[in-house]
C-alpha cells in the first residue's frame, strides 16, 4: 500500500514540478496538493522508520513550494515567476544554495502543525442564513466588512474593533456567524478550536499561537476565530502548568501586538463560558456580544431557513406556531427539530402498506408532470393498491410533502439543551462586562 502511494506521490511530483518550472504555477499547485495527499498517506501507512523520515522530509519540501505558490496566485500573479524560496522546485532543479536555518526549520515545522490545527476553506454560510442577531451583524459589519471594503472610513482616531467576543449559551450561533462573516468578507480566514490548540499541542501550543498570529499578520486582512476560546484563556491561577501559563501570556502578548502591528487582523472568539476567561484576556477582547437564544421571530425565520426548498404544505400560521411553540430552544435545538421532521415523510414510505397513483412533477425530471406516481395512502382509501415501499419503481415514487405533524412529532423527541441558570449566568455576565444583541 505504501509502495502504491509512493509511486503515485512521486509521479504528482514529476509533473508539479515540469509544470512549475514552466511557469504554470496554477496546475503546478494542483499537482503538488494531489503529491501532498499521497505522500501523506504513504506516510501513515509506512511501518520502517527511516522511510519514514525520508517522506516526512519530501513532505515539507514540498508543502513549502506548494505554499509558496499559493500565496503567489492568491496575489493574482499567475505567470511572473516564483523564487524557489528553498522549497521543492528548488530542490528538483538542483540549483543548490539551500541551507535554511534551524529557525526557518522550526517555524515551517509549526507552521504544518498549524495547517493540521487551522482551518483556512471558506465556508458557505450567508448572512441570510443566519436568522436574528441583528447588533452582532451590525457589530461584525462595523468590525470586518466595512474596514475592508471602505478602508478610508477607517483612518485618524476612528480605528476597527481589534478582538470581538461573541458569547452566549450553545448552540445560538456563535460559530455559524464567524462562518458567515468569513464567507461574506474577502479576509484570510484562519478558524482554529482552541480546545484542539491545547489538547493535541500542550507544550508546543504557545508557539503554535505566535506563528498563528505571524501568518495573520502576513496574510492580512484576516480574521482569526479562536472557538471555545475559555479553554485556552481560563483565568490565571496557582494551579495552571507551565506550559498553560506559556501560552496565556502568549496570547496577552499576540493580541496587544507587541512588536508587531496587528493592523488588519481581527481576534474573533467565541466562547459558553465567558465568566472563565481571564481578567486580562476579557479586556483584549474590546467588544463583547451577547448572542441569547432567539426570540419567536428569529425562531420563525429558522425554521424557514432549515426547511429550505424541501417540498411541504405548511402555512404561514404552521410557522407561527412552531415559532410560538418552541420558546426557549436554542437554534442548534430547532435545526435538530427540522430534520427530525424532514424524515417524517421518510418514515411514513417506509411503513405504508398501501400506495395510490397520483399525478405530479417527475422525480427525474420535474418539469415534466406524470399521472401514474404512487404515493403511500391509507388501506380504505378507495383506489389503495396493497404493496410496500420496495415493490415501488424508484422513478414512479412521489414522496410526500412534510407536514405540520411531523414538526410536532419531532417536538415531542428535541427539548430545548439550554438550562435557565445557565441563561441567568449569561446575563450577568452581559450585565457586568458585555452588549446585549
Ligand atoms: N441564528 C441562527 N440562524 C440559523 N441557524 C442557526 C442559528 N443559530 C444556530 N443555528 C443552527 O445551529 C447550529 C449550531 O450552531 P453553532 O455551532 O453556531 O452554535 P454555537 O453558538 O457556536 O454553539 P457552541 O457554543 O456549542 O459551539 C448551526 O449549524 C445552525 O444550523
Amino acid at each position: 500500500m505504501t509502495t502504491n502511494f509512493l509511486e503515485r506521490a512521486i509521479d504528482f511530483v514529476k509533473r508539479a514540478t515540469e509544470l512549475d518550472r514552466a511557469q504554470h504555477y496554477e496546475e503546478a499547485f494542483d499537482q503538488y496538493i494531489k503529491a501532498l495527499d499521497c505522500f501523506k498517506l504513504a506516510l501513515k501507512y509506512e511501518r520502517n522508520e527511516s522511510a519514514k523520515k525520508t517522506i516526512a522530509t519530501h513532505l515539507e519540501q514540498y508543502l513549502t513550494r506548494a505554499e509558496t505558490l499559493k500565496k503567489h496566485l492568491s496575489q493574482g500573479e499567475r505567470r511572473t515567476p516564483v523564487p524557489a524560496g528553498g522549497g521543492a522546485a528548488q530542490k528538483t532543479q538542483g540549483s543548490g544554495g539551500g541551507g535554511k536555518d534551524e529557525e526557518d526549520e522550526e517555524k515551517n515545522k509549526l507552521k504544518q502543525a498549524l495547517d493540521g490545527a487551522i482551518v483556512r476553506e471558506k465556508p458557505n454560510v450567508k448572512w441570510s442564513d443566519v436568522a436574528g442577531l441583528e447588533t452582532a451583524k451590525q457589530m461584525l459589519h462595523e468590525a470586518v466588512i466595512f474596514p475592508i471594503r471602505f478602508p478610508h472610513l477607517f483612518t485618524g482616531k476612528r480605528v476597527p474593533w481589534r478582538g470581538i467576543l461573541l458569547f452566549g449559551p450553545p448552540g445560538t450561533g456563535k460559530s455559524y456567524l464567524a462562518k458567515a462573516v468569513a464567507t461574506e468578507v474577502d479576509a484570510t480566514f484562519f478558524s482554529v478550536s482552541s480546545a484542539d490548540l491545547v489538547s493535541k499541542w500542550l507544550g508546543q501550543s504557545e508557539k503554535l499561537v505566535r506563528s498563528l498570529f505571524e501568518l495573520a499578520r502576513e496574510n492580512k486582512p484576516s480574521i482569526v476565530f479562536i472557538d471555545e476560546v475559555d479553554s485556552m484563556c481560563s483565568a490565571r491561577s496557582d494551579q495552571d502548568s507551565e506550559a498553560s501559563r506559556r501560552l496565556k501570556t502568549e496570547f496577552l502578548v499576540q493580541m496587544n501586538g507587541v512588536g508587531n502591528s496587528n493592523d488588519g487582523v481581527l481576534v474573533l472568539g467565541a466562547t459558553n463560558i465567558p465568566w472563565n476567561l481571564d481578567p486580562a484576556i476579557r479586556r483584549r477582547f474590546e467588544k463583547r456580544i451577547y448572542i441569547p437564544l432567539p426570540e419567536e421571530p428569529a425562531r420563525e425565520r429558522m425554521f424557514q431557513i432549515h426547511i429550505g426548498g424541501t417540498p411541504n404544505n405548511l402555512t404561514p400560521d404552521d410557522m407561527h406556531e412552531l415559532a410560538r411553540r418552541t420558546e426557549g430552544y436554542s437554534g442548534a435545538d430547532i435545526s435538530i427539530c427540522v430534520r427530525e421532521a424532514l424524515m417524517g415523510p421518510i418514515r411514513r414510505l417506509q411503513d405504508a402498506t398501501h400506495f395510490k397513483r397520483i399525478s405530479g412533477p417527475s422525480p427525474a425530471d420535474p418539469q415534466r408532470v406524470e399521472d401514474d406516481l404512487l404515493t403511500p395512502c391509507s388501506p380504505g382509501d378507495p383506489e389503495a393498491v396493497e404493496m410496500s415501499l420496495m415493490d415501488v419503481p424508484p422513478q414512479k415514487l412521489a414522496t410526500p410533502p412534510v407536514a405540520v405533524h411531523d414538526f410536532f412529532e419531532a417536538l415531542l423527541h428535541t427539548k430545548p439543551s439550554v438550562a435557565p441558570q445557565d441563561i441567568e449566568q449569561h446575563l450577568k455576565f452581559t450585565a457586568d462586562f458585555g452588549q446585549s444583541d
